[in-house]
């Protein structure tokens, strides 16, 4: 049997629908609107479609969206300022600085500027580590967002052999405390990994975040699991694939992602709840 689609665009469609009638009862109670500042440095080609399709959803739900586009020789002194002054600004709940960054600036000092509370990335390291503590705290979008599809399928996680192929800041590390967090036992792979194919084959669940476009092929797949296919890589005639073969895994999988259509919904969806979230607890 075909695997069953997790139709990310869906259910991020669903999400935007109820947060968008819970910033009316907001704004019907005499409360601002949530406030998200999306900070664009050059003229990065995928980042600037991510960001408009941000400031898009955030018009869809009511939110401010409140657009800081600088240019590319913009000094990291500038950029630091400017979190300052985000920081210090009441109607700015959230502030989500998009990346990569050009490489004159230390991204990680930016995100070490931004105040954790208004973190809605969830990169800070105080919320990085809040997650490691199972403590709340704001999420990183990507990986709360594949827990948020994995629910979807209505399967228990507890005790299932979850495998994440990748380590990076942004994906691979949290996805593997969300999973570890949701009681499943977690192998995270990465370049040095001795026997790829072995370690995908016991995955029950698979997340793959390597960035390489349709790097695991269908035969490692295990029969029945779920795929969650992270990766979002351009081919030269403009469509997109992902880090999956997705036909031949698809042949194998019960639940599978497509690209597009699956887990970038639903990092766009998870920063909107992250927004609110953070609009609730800072005008508490
Ligand atoms: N500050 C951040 N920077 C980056 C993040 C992040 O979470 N925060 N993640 C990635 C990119 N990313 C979010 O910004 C992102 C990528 C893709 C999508 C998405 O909706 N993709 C669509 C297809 C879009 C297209 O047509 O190109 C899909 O998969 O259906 C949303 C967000 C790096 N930077």
């Amino acid at each position: 049997m075909p695997a069953r689609i997790l139709d990310g665009k869906a259910v991020a469609a669903r999400i935007r629908e109820q947060l968008r009638e819970r910033v009316e009862a907001r704004q019907a109670a005499g409360r601002r609107p949530p406030g998200l500042a999306v900070v664009l440095v050059g003229e990065h080609p995928a980042s600037s479609v991510y960001v408009r399709m941000k400031r898009r959803d955030c018009a869809q739900v009511g939110f401010d969206s409140q657009a800081h586009d600088l240019p590319e020789q913009t000094s990291q002194a500038e950029l630091l300022a400017l979190i300052d002054r985000l920081n210090a600004a009441p109607e700015t709940h959230g502030i989500l600085v998009q990346l990569p960054l050009p490489r004159h600036i230390d991204a990680q000092a930016v995100i070490e500027r931004i105040d954790p509370a208004k973190d809605v990335d969830g990169f800070h390291p105080a919320n990085v580590g809040r997650l490691t503590l199972r403590l709340p705290g704001l999420r990183s979008c990507t990986p709360h967002g594949v827990m948020t599809l994995l629910r979807e399928t209505g399967e228990p996680l507890e005790g299932r052999n979850a495998v994440v192929l990748g380590q990076s800041n942004i994906v691979g590390r949290p996805m593997a405390l969300e999973l570890l967090n949701a009681r499943c036992t977690v192998t995270i792979c990465h370049s040095r990994t001795r026997d790829l194919a072995a370690e995908v084959g016991r995955a029950d669940v698979l997340v793959a975040a390597v960035g390489r476009p349709e790097f695991v092929p269908g035969e490692w797949i295990r029969e029945g699991s779920t795929v969650i296919d992270v990766g979002i890589n351009r081919r030269d005639d403009g469509s997109l694939v992902g880090d999956v073969d997705y036909p031949t895994a698809a042949e194998r999988a019960a639940w599978i992602t497509p690209v597009p259509g699956g887990v970038g919904p639903m990092t766009r969806a998870t920063l909107l709840e992250n927004t609110l979230a953070a609009a609730e607890a800072l005008d508490a």
